[in-house]
């Protein structure tokens, strides 16, 4: 039945109940592809990188040793034992940076250090806890020496080989290996900017005091975080009145920006202005997706401005983002494991359910209280376990989870 308050069309021009990935395509669909641009390394954390990054060096640079003790030949040290040491002549050291330049041959070694390159004629190392004294100029092995303590050149990457891919994003780990590979300057697109609105009469900033009925702007500090950690820049246009005027012209405010996200008024009632703004001023692409929380999202457009209207209900607005928006603004689909159930979790016949569940011993648990306006079940839980459509979970079965 259409809702007198905000009826929806009895044909509506736009698809209605889309599926997850459907939504997240569409939406993928109407960003655009930022430029490239080159950054140096210290400004690269969290982009994305615009070309496949190659090693400029190999690394390791040279053969090296992975412990501190001696380097010698592996053959000489068969049969090491603390009853039947084997002694070495020491010709001297191999330092990190400052290697040992002369040849070792049969019965001898050189005093070697973590990152030290080997010397030409040694192949194993013998660590300093398995070396008994025999004075300045020898030492004795309580065991073989070891090739597996040796670090090949060139075994962890070779110069010229391609280690990171065009449209990766620089984690710190990542960046730590672009450094590794010898690049102070890389190409990364330019941070997307998404402009962001929260709507409702009784949205309050933080700090303010409350009447009954008012809530704090949670959505529109979440949301921001969440941008940011995404990798890109939040434009924030503060938060709108339900008014569709008021409406129009904050989100005439968000020129510049790549995509608009707004929070609330995307329902049923009488002032949910958001679809009904979009359908007479701009365009409507989606509304509606097939899961919960987080159903009567949004997608639509503008003036060229693509949006994305998440549900004002808090839990709703994060997932929302969490489950669409975001894999749309990284390009990564959205991390899960595979984790078997401790309690059962309900199936909707016609959405896919993210249910809150906490992780304990390998497992995990219906955190209970799955109400949209249940903020802290997404700080309590820490986890959506995703429940396919009509494919209810049983005690035991795998289910999927994504960390939140
Ligand atoms: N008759 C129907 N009613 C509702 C339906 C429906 O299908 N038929 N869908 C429900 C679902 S599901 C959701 S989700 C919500 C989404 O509604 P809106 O996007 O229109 O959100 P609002 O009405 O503006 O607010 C809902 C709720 O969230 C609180 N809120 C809003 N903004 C914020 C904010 N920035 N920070 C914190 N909390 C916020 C708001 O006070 C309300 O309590 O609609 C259901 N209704
Ligand atoms: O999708 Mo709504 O989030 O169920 O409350």
């Amino acid at each position: 039945m259409p809702n007198a308050a905000n009826p929806v069309p009895d044909q509506p021009s736009f698809p209605m109940n889309v599926s997850v990935p459907e939504a997240r395509a569409m939406l993928l669909a109407l960003l655009p592809q930022p430029e490239a641009e080159t950054v140096t390394v210290s400004e690269a954390a969290g982009r994305f990188l615009a070309n496949d990054l190659a090693a400029l060096v190999s690394h390791p640079s040279a053969t090296e040793s992975a412990l501190d003790g001696i380097a010698c030949r592996e053959a000489d040290t068969l049969g090491a034992a603390p009853l039947s040491p084997v002694r070495l002549k020491v010709l001297g050291e191999s330092r990190a940076g400052v290697p040992y330049t002369g040849l070792v041959g049969a019965g001898e070694c050189v005093r070697i250090y973590t990152g030290a390159p080997i010397p030409a004629g040694t192949d194993a190392i013998c660590p300093v806890e398995q070396l008994a004294d025999a004075g300045t100029d020898a030492v004795q092995l309580l065991r073989p020496a070891s090739s597996g303590d040796v670090r090949p050149e060139g075994g962890d990457f070779a110069k010229g080989e391609v280690v990171l891919h065009a449209g990766l994003r620089l984690t710190p780990s990542r960046l730590a290996l672009a450094v590794s590979l010898g690049h102070a300057r890389v190409s990364v697109r330019r941070r997307l900017r998404v402009a962001l609105l929260s709507t409702g009469d009784e949205v309050r900033e933080p700090g303010s005091v409350l009447e009954p009925g008012q809530v704090y702007d949670s959505n529109r500090y979440g949301l921001a975080a969440m941008i940011r950690e995404a990798g890109a820049e939040v434009l924030d246009l503060g938060h709108a009145p339900d008014s569709p005027e008021r409406l129009a012209e904050l989100i005439d405010g968000a020129g510049g920006a790549d995509v608009l996200i707004t929070s609330g008024g995307v329902s049923m009632g009488k002032y949910d202005f958001m679809r009904d703004l979009l359908l007479s001023q701009g365009r409507v692409s989606f509304w509606k997706v097939r899961l919960r929380p987080g159903g009567p999202a949004l997608l639509g457009g503008w003036r060229g401005l693509p949006v994305f209207g998440l549900p004002g209900n808090p839990v709703s607005s994060l997932v929302v983002f969490q489950v669409i928006v975001r894999p749309a603004l990284t390009g990564e689909p959205p991390f899960t494991l595979r984790l078997r159930a401790a309690t059962p979790f309900r199936a909707l016949s016609d959405k896919t359910a993210y249910w809150r569940g906490t992780i304990e011993g390998g497992t995990v648990s219906d955190y209970g209280k799955q109400g949209s306006g249940v903020l802290r079940s997404l700080s309590d839980a820490g986890a959506l376990v995703i429940v396919p459509e009509g494919e209810p979970v049983e005690v035991g079965d795998e289910v999927e989870v994504m960390l939140f």
